[in-house]
This record gives structure tokens, sequence and C-alpha cells, in this order.
């Protein structure tokens, strides 16, 4: 047998007996079944088109789910159904033991049972259908869907269903009563009914009983050998990268589409029950743990349109009308992500994040021999050729080593690592939880940075306390960032500060903050500054530890704000720029309210000299700050930091008044910093000059880019043209109007802004 151990598994369980159906047929006698509706009385077999007709009476449009919703749209499903408690059904014990046929031909062991759950009475007249669709798992233990079409004069109507690419066809009777069984996650549709009427019944399947199914011992034997392999051999890493550790699990993919609330060891459908079973003897003997996951895949394929009639006239986006117009051509890129598990001994699905590594990956059926759940085809775009993206839904046994079980299971949720080292810990077992937590250390990062990290950084602050060791510690709560402490975090950490020691917690924090500026700034990280002072209120309330934890956080904090709004201040104003400042001064607030309530000098000195800076941006940052602050009146808790901003504001504000006012024949203005070239020098001199108003200047087409963005990135009062005669063209500059217009709306916004500082930060007029 070739390849590598994971492909000798997949083909070992692909050669498993024969494949069972997903969907099987039936026929029964129409003595068999009696149906009486009220209203109506018993009906007749086959059903004539006079009580038909008497039905559709009783009849409402069906509807059908999407997601959350239930909806009727005669697009998609265009039948009538008949209220279920009109209708009384009497089946022969024929119908038990039909249903025991076709358990075993979906492949289910002969010990567990399918029962019957009615659940709608439809009618199909002429011209009525369903397209295709997947039917919900009203119930958990629900494995499929029986119809159960009534003798009637029909033609059309035919019901497909598909699996594993391919598409069963059935068909009613005029004189009996047929019967289809299909997995729930079978794709199917109704076919519209041609002539007659279609009548039929349809039914849940529940499951119950234990599925598991008898096992071969020298397969299982094959598989444990095959298992042993996989964990001994070190992944060889792709485009030559050398050879890794050997992989940490093995994902097997089986062939059905289950939901998260349907998963279980007892209701796996088809093949996968012995599938199953198999994979479970074999991780036995191989000395490995088993759980049940979901995957969510998505592949990306190169594809073809084949309905396409140019292939050059293709600027269609995102047509997801039907996934089996295309041809595949080659698989660009695939992940596998697993969402959902449950462990050997069953029990609730828990959620998971893990993404898979191809080394890690084994399946008897590739993902692209099933029906997508999702896919959308994407036109050329230029770049790319056609692709066509699919998203599937599978479950996958996932094996491990037992003795990775916690890696494994960690790596999957940082939840779950952290309350099992809490746990450890509570035990006494202080060494356990430490030799598991350097267990973490390949893959902490990613994992806790996928997680819901608020949640975590709470418990992952109460769990390093108990672990005793200061670089373990460091390591656990090394992925999370500033702005992540809420002030609920306080006392956990005022009570690391105390265990750790503060050199400890400062280095920690730095490393935290260093974290945050390599994102740049969100609206989250905004607000979290704007929250500092309740954080530090926080802080200060757990005692001397907490103060100094206070004091470094708002150091910080003010690095970080003050790096990036720094050089912001400087050059010309524009719009964006006053705007990006003036989103900026609760947070600028939030930092001296808490420098005030630490008591940091250094940080409210620092601030005061960053209101005076030069610049209208300086005035514009410093006003939005005392605005958001304004809503307390000076002297009210707020401290000489505000204050102080308020007065050196004030006075540059003043400065900026007292400049003389723009004489109507000054047309000139100031050049955009930040470019020292030969055109920028020529714009510039144009710019500066006050009596130029226009200039006429032939250039080349890049060089007429670049004035165009200069002057468009400072948002200069010059409009600029191309004039589109002679080689090169002529770029036309005039300066406009509003130059004396803003310069009018500057003045009288800085006469408000020292009104409204005169009054409200009592500021000597
Ligand atoms: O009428 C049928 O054959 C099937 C109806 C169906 O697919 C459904 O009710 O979900
Ligand atoms: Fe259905």
């Amino acid at each position: 047998m070739p390849g590598t151990a994971r492909e000798r598994l997949a083909e070992l369980l692909g050669e498993l007996a024969e494949l069972p159906a997903s969907s099987v047929y039936r026929k029964l006698f129409m003595t068999d079944l009696s149906v009486a509706v009220d209203g109506l009385g018993p009906l007749q077999f086959p059903v004539s088109e006079e009580q038909a007709i008497r039905l559709r009476g009783l009849g409402h449009r069906a509807r059908f789910g999407r997601g959350e919703q239930t909806l009727t749209d005669p697009e998609v499903r265009d039948t009538w159904e008949i209220p279920k408690d009109l209708v009384r059904i009497e089946w022969t014990h024929a119908f038990e033991a039909v249903l025991e046929v076709m358990r075993d031909e979906l492949g289910l062991p002969p010990h567990c049972e399918l029962t019957p759950d009615f659940h709608s009475m439809l009618l199909y007249e002429t011209g009525q259908f369903f397209v295709t669709h997947q039917d919900s798992e009203k119930d958990d233990s629900m494995v499929g869907t029986l119809v159960v079409t009534l003798p009637s004069a029909h033609t059309g109507g035919e019901l497909l269903i598909e699996h594993l690419g391919q598409t069963a066809e059935y068909r009613g009777s005029k004189v009996a009563v047929s019967l289809v069984a299909f997995y729930a996650d079978c794709h199917h549709q109704v076919l519209p009914v041609k002539t007659g009427n279609r009548i039929t019944l349809t039914y849940n399947l529940l499951l119950a009983g234990d599925n598991g199914a008898a096992v071969e011992d020298t397969l299982a034997g094959e598989l444990a050998a095959c298992l042993d392999e996989h964990f001994a051999t070190p992944v060889t890493l792709p485009y030559g990268g050398g050879r890794a550790d050997p992989p940490m699990r093995l994902a097997y993919l089986l062939d059905h589409e289950y939901t998260a609330r349907g998963l279980s060891w007892n209701r796996l459908k088809g093949a996968d029950g012995d599938r199953a079973a198999l994979l479970r003897a074999a991780a036995d003997r191989a000395g490995c743990d088993v759980v049940l996951a979901l995957a969510e895949i998505q592949e990306t394929w190169d594809a073809i349109d084949s309905d396409e009639e140019d292939p050059y006239d293709d600027y269609e986006e995102s047509d997801d009308a039907d996934d089996g117009q295309y041809v595949l051509q080659d698989l660009i890129d695939s992940s596998i992500t697993l969402a959902h598990w449950v462990g050997p001994g069953g029990g609730r699905s828990e959620e998971i994040s893990l993404t898979l590594r191809d080394a890690e990956v084994a399946a008897t059926t590739p993902s692209a021999g099933l029906t997508p759940y999702a896919s959308e085809y994407e036109g050329y775009m230029g770049n790319y050729g056609n692709t066509l993206d699919r998203w599937y839904r599978r479950a996958a046994l996932v094996i491990w080593p037992r003795n990775q079980g916690f890696a494994n299971r960690a790596q999957a949720s940082a939840v779950w690592a952290l309350d099992e080292l809490g746990e450890m810990i509570r035990a006494g077992d202080v060494k356990n939880a430490h030799d598991a937590a350097q267990s973490l250390l390949p893959f902490w990062d990613a994992t806790v940075r996928s997680g819901p990290q608020g949640e975590l950084l709470g418990r992952a602050l109460r769990t390093v306390e108990g672990l005793d060791d200061a670089e373990t510690a460091a390591m656990l709560l090394h992925p999370f960032q500033l702005e992540r402490l809420v002030p609920d975090h306080a006392s956990a950490l005022a009570d690391l500060a105390a265990r750790y020691g503060e050199t400890w917690m400062a280095a920690l924090l730095r490393a935290w903050s260093k974290k945050a500026r390599t994102y740049s700034y969100s609206p989250e990280s905004l607000e979290w500054l704007s929250g500092l002072p309740r954080l530090c209120t926080a802080l200060l309330a757990t005692g001397s530890e907490g103060t100094t934890t206070a004091r470094h956080v708002l150091d910080l904090s003010w690095e970080w704000f003050e790096g990036e709004v720094r050089p912001l201040l400087t050059g010309p104003s524009t719009s964006s720029r006053d705007k990006w400042l003036a989103d900026r001064g609760q947070p600028f607030a939030g930092i001296l309210t808490a420098a005030a309530q630490t008591g940091s000098a250094v940080v409210l000195e620092d601030a005061a000299k960053l209101g005076h800076a030069d610049g209208d941006q300086a005035i514009v940052l410093v006003m939005a700050a005392l605005r958001a602050a304004g809503a307390v009146p000076a002297g009210s808790g707020y401290g000489h930091g505000f204050d102080e901003l308020a007065v050196g504001c004030a006075e540059r504000i003043r400065t900026s008044l007292a400049q003389p006012r723009r004489a109507p024949d000054d047309w000139s203005i100031e050049p955009p910093t930040g470019c020292t070239c030969d055109l920028c020098a020529t714009l510039g001199a144009f710019l500066q000059d006050p009596e130029r108003r226009t200039f006429e200047w032939p250039l080349a087409q890049a060089k007429r880019a670049h004035v165009h963005a200069r002057i468009e990135g400072a948002e200069l009062p010059v409009r600029h043209e191309t004039r589109r005669q002679g080689r090169p063209f002529t770029l036309v500059l005039t300066k406009t109007e509003a130059l004396f217009e803003r310069e009018r709306l500057a003045r009288e916004r800085n006469e408000a802004d020292l009104a409204w500082l005169t009054k409200t930060w009592k500021i000597p007029v």
C-alpha cells in the first residue's frame, strides 16, 4: 500500500464492506395503510382528483425553514400542507418490518431502532414542487426523514436525493404506498408535478440505542499500526522547510454532515458508524484517545463555468446559483477548523476552535466529492482565474496519544486549559500544573488570540497566581494586551504584583503595551483609554501594590498615546487630521484624570507640554479633551492637569487671534511639508507667492499625479485640473476663495473656544 500512514488508514477504512446507501426505497400494499382526515373522512386509494381537491381545501401554503426563520416563498416551496392534527394514520405491522429493513440498508446496526415521528401531510398539485434543501433536525435524535407517497395517479413530482456526489431519483406509484428514507444531511428536492396530484406523509426518523458496530479484529490491528506510525513520523514541512516534530493529532473526516446538536457517538449516519467503531478500537490499542468533532471546511478551487458561452465576457461575481454547473480544475487553497467536539464518553458538545494542518488530516472521501452547504463563484478578476469557494461541514474523529491529551485539548480551548490548570492547583498538584502549563508554550499565543480574550484574561490572572513560578506565570499571561484590563481584574492584578514582585509586574505590563502598540488604535482601545480612571480607582482601592501597578499602567498608556499623537501635531491642518485628533480628546481626558488620581506627576507635566505645543492641531486636541471633561466644572476632582491645559490653550488661542488678518490681496499659502522633490519646490514657490493666483504647468502624467496627490492630501485651497491639449498636457492650478473663508472660520472657532474656556475654566480674561 502506498503513501503515508494517514493515507493508508483512510484507504483501509474505505475498503470496509460495501458502502451503505444514504437513501433507500420500499413499497407497501395499499392495504397496509389507512389515512383519515377530519372533515373529509377516510381517503380512498388511489386518491381521486375529487378527494384531492377537497383535501386542498383544508390545507394552507407550506412554510420552510431557513436559518432561524420560517418563511413562505412559492419560488422555493410550492405545496399545500394539511394541518397535522386533522390527520389520522394507521399502519399494519408491515410498516415496522419495512423500517427494520431500511435501518439495515442505511448501514445502522440491528440493535438500534428507527422510530418514525409523523411530521406533515403534503399535497402537490400539478405544477407544485420544493427546490433543493436539507431538512432541519427538529430533535436531537433525528437522523433522517421518511417520505411516504400515497397511491395516486400523477406524473412528475420525482423526489431527488443527493449524497456523495450521486443523485437518486424516486417516483410514487398509483397502486402502492412508496416509502423513501434518507439521512437528514442529504440535499433533496421535489420536481414539479406534471399531471395529477402527489400526496405525501413526512416523518422524522429518530434513532435510539447504541449504534456502535462489532469490530473486525485484524482490521483494527492494521489501523492501530497506522496510528503508531503516524504519531512516530516527523512531519515533512512544505517548500523544503525540513522536518518538524511528529503530528500532535490525526483527524479522520467522516462522510456525513451533522449539526452541533445532533453530534453524538450513538447517531452516526451510514458508514460513519462502522468507521468510528473501528477507529475507536484501533485508537485504544495504540494508546490513543478519540473525540468526535465537527469540522468546518473551506476549499477554493480554480473552476470553469460550464454554462458560460463567451469565456471573455464574464464579469459576474458571487454567483451561487447552481454549484453543479462548474467544473473543478485545481485546488488552490483549503482550510479545516474544528468548531465543536464531544468526548469519548459522549455528553453535550463543547465549543472549541482548532485549525488543522494538512499533515493532521485523513479522509476516505475528499470534500470535493460531497455536497457543499454553501458555494460562491467569482468570475475572472484579472490576477486570478475563475474561482469557486465551497464550504462543507463534516464530522471528524480526532485521535491523539493519551499522554498528549492535555496539550491537544488546551490548544482547542484556552478556557478549558486554564480551568484544568486551576483544578490541578486547587487539588494541590502544582508540579503537574507547572509541567502542563509548560507544554502549552508552542501554541499558547495563537490559542489565546483566537479565543474570547476578555473572558480568558480574568481566568488567567487567577490561575497563574497559584503556579508559584514567575516564569511560567509570565508565559501564560504573555499573549494578552494592555487594553484587555478592566476594573474587575484589579484585585487579581494586585495579588500578582504582591506574589511575583513589582519588577515582574512592570515587565509584564510593558510586554502587553508593546502588543497594544503593534495594532494601531482601534475604537475599542480609545474607549479603553477613556475608561482608565475607573481601572485606576479599582487598582488604588487594593492598596500599595495596586497603586504601583496603576502608575505603571498609566505611564505605559501615556507613552502609547503620546507616541501616536505627537507626530500629528506638526504640519498643516487638514479636516481628517482634525477629526482624528478630536476623537482623541476623551481618551486624553481619561489619561489626565487617571494621572491626577494616581499622582503621576511626570504624566501631568508632559501633558501640559503637549498643550503648549505649537500649531492649531494642539488646540484641537486640547479643546476636545477639555470639552470631554467640561461637563464637570474646574476644581471639582479633575485636578490641576486640566486647569493647566486650559490656561496654556487659552494662551495659544490668544496668540493665534493676535496675528494680523490676511490682507484681501494676499494669496500666499503655506506649502505642505514632507516632500523635498523638485516638483514640490516649484509648487511651493507658487503657493507662497502672495500675488500669483494661477499657474499653467506643462507636465507629464506621472508628475501631474504627484502634484494632484500633494494638493489633495494637504486639502489645499487650490483647484487642480488637467488641460488635455498639446504634449505634455498642462496642469492648471488656481488658488480659490476658500483660502479666505477657512481663515475666517478658524478665527470664529478660536473666538468661540476662548469664550468657552474663560467661562467654563475661569480663566482670567
Ligand atoms: O414531499 C416530499 O417528497 C418531501 C418534502 C420535503 O422535502 C420536506 O417536507 O422537507
Ligand atoms: Fe425536505
